[in-house]
């Protein structure tokens, strides 16, 4: 069928293209199904429909797929297409049979190349998170995201990295590692994702001081430079197909555990790092739940190290409460900042920094044995890291002489008080996230939350024990009666309950 083509300047993340109702008819084609677009380049894209956005005879093409054709005024031949072979990779994994190495790199290919509808993505994440992955399969899949993007090969080595599994809320220390290793003369090109199930990514809050989207080419001058990096993995064309993946797992906000592996050891993979810290944050209503479980992802991440050439140590952390006292990028960044400036800040934030840092230098060489914590405290009480930290803004196009005063955070505030005099006993960091989320962040980089309390402090009646900051009004009222409804910190007497004895009170 030859159609006149229409451009919608939208970027919607697929090659998909609208029909009008009556053609998809004519063709035989449904929602969700693909066509063969054939015209000056030829190429498959996936069908919507539409009654009335396209008339009769005319094709709707959005940018990804626009970016493709030259002459406009050409009709296209339009034909009714086989669906991707990676669906029925798919289909195979669903039905939790093995797959072959080219089977993933088809797969990956396709994930990258756009041509795979959400559904079909996130039959793929589903089917990964309820019925795993092999070693191989992991492997493959790990190899196959590097393979399908840039790789940044460093003249200079051991090359450091740091990556955490995330999964707990206010989590800001790459913004004090990055820099403390860089200042011990270090190089530590490090790329991050923005939020997958957290309020904030290190991207996310990295954007708050400069920007973070750059190509290869630029990590690497800029980490030749300075030393550090700090940047979106998303934007980079390293590991391109995690990005399109993490864009599925965000709204389910999950991050199924072979995925997760893949995602992370991919970016570590691509810029060639030799010596890799794995951050593991365990704790009820984190990403693993206990020790044992930490314990085996970190075998899981040494092993798929190994097997890409990497050297893998993996910190097991504490994730039971959030890190630091603020969750959301400005606020997070205002918390980091400050402990740069002035070593000032909460003990949860600077004592896991100086210890993830600390595992590197010693890594790396660049501290003895079991010395490398004290010599990361050094590093930031000495002012070098952050010193450090201004040349990597500067580099990145930010202004360096940024203070964390100057850093803007949501107008509209509301706070939660306690209701009783008690201690807090318990605290739920989904609920913080979700809460962060609905007041905005990470998107209004202003919004998050703020905790007063944490697990085990003593609290009074009346006490603030959050402050919830947005950006907008709608959003702080939203996110108001969601803390007031699901109540994350619990407040209770440390007597929580008298049971009597056999011969009650004598
Ligand atoms: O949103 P959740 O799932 O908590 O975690 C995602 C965050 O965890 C990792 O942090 P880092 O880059 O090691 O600092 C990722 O890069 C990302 O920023
Ligand atoms: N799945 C992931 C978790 C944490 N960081 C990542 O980059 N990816």
């Amino acid at each position: 069928m030859q159609l006149k083509l229409e451009h919608f300047n939208i970027k919607i993340g697929q090659h998909k293209v609208l029909l009008n109702i009556a053609d998809a008819k004519e063709l035989g084609v449904n929602p969700g199904d693909r066509v063969r677009i054939r015209g000056h380049q030829s190429l498959s894209a996936i069908v919507d429909t539409t009654d009335d956005m396209v008339p009769p005879g005319t094709l709707g093409v959005f940018s990804e797929v626009y970016e493709h054709f030259e002459d406009w005024d050409k009709p296209v031949d339009v034909i009714p297409a086989f669906r991707s072979k990676a669906a029925s990779v798919i289909k195979k994994m669903m039905d939790k049979r093995p797959v072959v190495q080219e089977e993933i790199k088809l797969l990956v290919n396709d994930i990258v190349e756009e041509n795979l509808s959400d559904i079909e993505l996130s039959a793929f994440i589903t089917a990964s998170y309820i019925h795993g992955m092999t070693d191989d399969e992991v492997e493959w899949l790990t190899r196959a995201m590097i393979d399908t993007g840039d790789r940044i090969e460093f003249d200079n080595h051991p090359v450091m990295d740091k990556h955490s599994i995330g999964g707990v809320p206010g989590n800001k220390i790459s913004l004090l590692v990055v820099p403390i290793v860089a200042a011990n003369g270090l190089l530590i090109p490090k790329t991050s994702s923005r939020a997958i199930t957290g309020a904030g990514g290190t991207a996310d809050l990295m954007e708050v001081l400069s920007p973070v989207e750059f190509s290869s080419q630029e990590v690497k001058e800029i980490a030749e430079k300075v030393g550090g990096a700090l940047v979106w993995g998303g934007a980079t064309n390293i590991a391109p197909a995690d990005d399109k993946l993490i864009r599925v797992e965000y709204p389910l906000s999950i991050d199924p555990y072979y995925q997760m592996l893949a995602s992370i050891m991919a970016k570590k993979g691509a810029i060639g790092a030799d010596n890799v810290v794995m951050d593991i944050p365990v704790g009820p209503s984190t990403k693993v739940p206990t020790v044992q479980a930490g314990q085996k992802l970190a075998r899981d991440l040494i092993n798929l190290g190994h097997r890409l050439g990497m050297n893998v140590e993996c910190a097991i952390t504490y994730g039971s409460s959030p890190i630091g006292r603020k969750v959301g990028p400005s606020l997070e960044v205002r918390e980091a900042l400050n402990v740069l400036e002035s070593m000032e800040g909460p003990n949860s934030l600077i004592e896991k920094s100086a210890a993830l840092a600390g595992i590197l230098l010693e890594m790396g060489g660049a501290a003895p044995r079991d010395r490398g914590k004290e010599v990361a405290l050094e590093t930031l009480r000495s002012g070098k890291a952050h010193e450090k930290m201004k040349q990597i803004i500067e580099a990145q196009g930010g202004d360096p002489g940024i203070k964390s005063d100057d850093i803007q955070v949501g107008q509209y505030t509301a706070d939660i008080f306690a209701s009783t005099d008690g201690y807090v006993i318990e605290f739920d960091n989904k609920w913080i996230i979700e809460i962060a989320r609905l007041a905005g962040a990470p998107n209004d980089k202003g919004a998050g939350v703020a905790i007063h309390k944490k697990m085990g402090e003593q609290v009074k009646k009346g006490d603030s024990i959050l402050t919830i900051y947005a950006e907008k009004e709608f959003k702080l009222d939203t996110a108001l009666t969601t803390a007031q409804r699901t109540n994350p910190i619990i407040v209770e007497g440390m007597l929580l309950k008298r049971i009597p004895g056999i011969y009650g009170f004598q």
